[in-house]
């Protein structure tokens, strides 16, 4: 019952009121007259209605101003029509309420609380209402009246079922949630974090949260904690706490202090959840960008930021920094005879070999394929570093044995030295790789130092990839074009477009000096790209004068890592309105040693194009011939290192025949490169070979140059029509 509740109960208990009276001399007419005065005030003025009705509930002797504000009706309304309080009651609580004011009145002995119900006003609005009813009796008991207090609990009801919300989300909430005071004592802690810690509110209340600490963080790590909190910010961190099977866990956490009205913190909140998945995924995923997977050796980009650091420190301390560049000999014989699978093996067990060559603090790192690369910090004297290149070329003269072989490997090492030959990380690479190339022209299995020598093939290098990079933009590359001719008709069947570079002031450079150095760098891209729309151009104005060849392109592998060759190739035939039969891709066989996924999704974008692809130098490469019945290739192009002495060496003549019937029985073309005479092309003839290219028919001319000779042999004048054909 409220206080309003046992006030009234006390005013109006006869035996009560007539015990007061006597004591209180109220039966004084003045008195009675003036508490009846203050009683009326009060009733007047309490913001809850106050009513008195006659015990069968059918009658309102007096309704209090209150009424009007909470019901929104007029007291005289309810005078007249003593249901209307009942009639706005809202339908679902009208019942219960009906059912309570429906018992016999005679028989309350208590106050009677109604259910809360809500109330419908005129307007619309809805208001919530507590309502007490109490039996008032005479002398001997008989009831007389039922006075009312209806009260509107629309506030704090509301409030309340904003607590019972927040309340049941917290519980239900899957972030662990804390609550401690203001010493750090837990007060609360919801079902998620009893789960995250495996303790139970039981055990966890009163208690402090260092019950779930690991240890793992400093002393500073917490006073920082409370530095941030005590000062009324929030405070965020991933904590490493331990659970109560005694497990450790990550747990990422916000602290937060809570303040009372003046400000002041009263309690704490922290909001956690377990984030020891999410740790371990980005522990993983860091480890896996800065590692190797075959080896889990360091690779590129953690080795390059170790040198940074290292560079940084041996400025300071003024000592020699040794990269060791390595090179495995015979890797590649080793995958092409043994396979793949016993490669990664040799991998692993070289990495595994260098690590016990190296010092704690060394770095060893593997930078793709077989090539590792060494630091080593601390060293003072370059006869330390001889001494460990020589150990370790002669560590790799031992046989491996991987699985049931024994496998040689042998490797070649290049030696750069910060600050001697090089300042920087990307010249000390270069520097070092330049010194194993020396190792391996050497012979092999040996160690070089980097060289003045080298540092100025290096400057060459460096000079002539800064003139490549200029060339594009100054237009100094130009195409020359070689006829492929059908045997044994010599009619031009299409041409092979190839890259000249007009650099002014210098003699020519052939494509085979300067393409390795465009690939290096990444300008065979545009620099290709440049080319195959020159090409297709061509082709397009041949056509257009009646001249039906096609162009055949060059495609290094770095243009086939490039996810744009496809869509250039696409444009090209659609800017040039061109057929895919009249362009053709040739590509290396080393290449396909590449099986990338990107390089296999290129070859499948071009094979939804219908492009014709060929392989260069066949013969030359590694590669599994599986490849001629999995990819769109429909030319073999025989490498003219067999056609030069096909008529005095028979493997030559062998290998020349064994192409052309592969080719035959895979309904490929097969075109015999370098013909240079006409006894070379009549020992081709015999073998069936469908097409030859080569100086014996044209050497490579410019587009003018050849369009003539096109001319010549696609529109010859009728006397001199059979004057080409063999
Ligand atoms: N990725 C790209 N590579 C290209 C491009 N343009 C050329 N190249 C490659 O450069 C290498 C050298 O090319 P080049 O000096 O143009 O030599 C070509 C011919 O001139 C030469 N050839 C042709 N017939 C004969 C012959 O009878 N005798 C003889 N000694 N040489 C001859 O062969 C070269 C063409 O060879 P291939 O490409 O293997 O068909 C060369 O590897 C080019 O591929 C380019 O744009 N991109």
């Amino acid at each position: 019952m409220n206080i309003l509740g046992q006030l009234w109960r006390r005013l109006t208990d006869p035996l009560l009121v007539a015990r007061y009276r006597s004591q209180l001399g109220l039966d004084h007419p003045h008195t009675y007259r003036e508490s009846a005065h203050c009683f009326r005030m009060l009733v007047n003025y309490m913001p809850q209605v106050f009513w008195v009705w006659s015990p069968d509930w059918q009658r309102v002797h007096y309704v209090s101003p209150a009424y009007e504000s909470v019901w929104g009706q007029s007291r005289d309304h309810l005078l007249e029509s003593p249901r209307a309080w009942l009639e706005v009651l809202h339908s679902q609580d009208r019942p219960a309420v009906a059912a309570a004011i429906g018992q016999d009145p005679t028989q309350l002995t208590e106050p009677l609380h109604l259910p809360d119900f809500r109330i419908v006003r005129t307007d619309g609005s809805i208001r919530w209402i507590s309502a007490w009813a109490y039996p008032v009796r005479d002398r001997r008991g008989r009831l007389q009246r039922i006075t009312g207090i209806a009260s509107d609990i629309t506030e704090s009801r509301s409030t309340e079922d904003r607590m019972r919300q927040l309340t049941r989300a917290i519980e239900q909430s899957a972030e662990a949630v804390l609550i401690t005071d203001r010493q750090g004592l837990i007060e609360y802690a919801n079902p998620a974090f009893e789960k995250m810690t495996g303790y139970s509110q039981a055990e966890l209340l009163g208690q402090n949260p260092r019950m779930i600490h690991s240890g793992s963080h400093d002393p500073a790590f917490y006073q920082d904690l409370w530095h941030t909190v005590l000062s009324g910010q929030s405070f965020f961190a991933t904590f490493i706490n331990r659970r109560k099977n005694g497990e450790l866990y990550h747990q990422e956490e916000t602290i937060s202090p809570v303040m009372d009205g003046k400000g002041e913190i009263t309690h704490f909140i922290s909001t956690s959840r377990d984030a020891t998945r999410l740790v371990e995924t980005q522990e993983r995923l860091h480890h896996m960008a800065y590692h190797d997977v075959l080896t889990g050796l360091p690779n590129r980009m953690l080795f390059r930021d170790r040198l940074e650091q290292a560079i940084v420190k041996s400025r300071r301390s003024k000592q020699i920094l040794p990269v060791m560049f390595l090179d495995l000999d015979n890797f590649k014989d080793v995958n092409d005879t043994l396979g793949h699978a016993v490669g990664d093996l040799a991998l692993k067990h070289s990495a595994e070999r260098l690590g016990k060559l190296v010092r704690q603090g060394d770095t060893i790192a593997r930078l793709g394929g077989d090539e590792f690369i060494i630091l080593f910090e601390g060293m003072t004297q370059i006869e330390e570093v001889s001494a460990r290149a020589a150990a370790i070329v002669e560590a790799f003269s031992q046989p491996f044995q991987v699985e049931e072989h024994e496998v040689f490997l042998g490797c070649s090492v290049g030696i750069a030295i910060y600050p001697n030959d090089a300042d920087t990380i990307d010249d000390l690479f270069r520097a070092a790789d330049t010194a194993m190339y020396r190792a391996k022209e050497r012979g092999r299995s040996n160690y070089q130092f980097f060289t003045a020598e080298m540092a100025a093939k290096v400057m060459q290098r460096v000079g002539l990839e800064r003139a490549l990079r200029q060339a594009l933009e100054n237009d100094e590359f130009t195409i020359h074009y070689q006829p492929r001719v059908t045997l044994p008709s010599g009619l031009p069947t299409s041409l092979e477009a190839l890259l000249r570079w007009e650099r002014p002031g210098h003699e020519y450079m052939s494509p085979a000096e300067f393409v390795s150095a465009l690939e290096d760098t990444g300008l065979i891209v545009p620099v290709g790209k440049w080319l195959m729309d020159k090409a297709c151009a061509q082709v397009r104005a041949w056509h257009d004068q009646g001249l039906r060849v096609g162009v055949a392109v060059n495609v290094s592998s770095r243009q086939f890592w490039d996810t744009g060759l496809a869509d250039n190739v696409a444009h090209c035939l659609e800017t040039y309105d061109l057929e895919p039969r009249w362009l053709e891709l040739e590509i290396t066989e080393n290449l396909l040693l590449e099986q990338s996924d990107r390089i296999m999704t290129t070859f499948g974008a071009l094979e939804e194009l219908g492009m014709r692809i060929a392989i260069d130098d066949f013969g030359t490469g590694f590669s599994s011939m599986s490849y001629l019945k999995r990819l769109p290739i429909l030319v073999l192009k025989i490498d003219r290192s067999f056609v030069r002495d096909i008529l005095t060496d028979p493997e030559d003549m062998a290998i020349a025949s064994a192409i052309v019937s592969l080719g035959r029985t895979l309904g490929l073309t097969v075109v015999a490169e370098g013909v240079e005479s006409e006894a070379q092309l009549q020992a081709l003839l015999p073998l069936g070979c469908d097409e030859g290219q080569g100086y014996y028919f044209a050497k490579p001319m410019s587009a003018e140059v050849a369009e003539a000779w096109l001319r010549e042999r696609l529109q010859p004048a009728e006397s001199a029509k059979r004057r080409y054909l063999i």
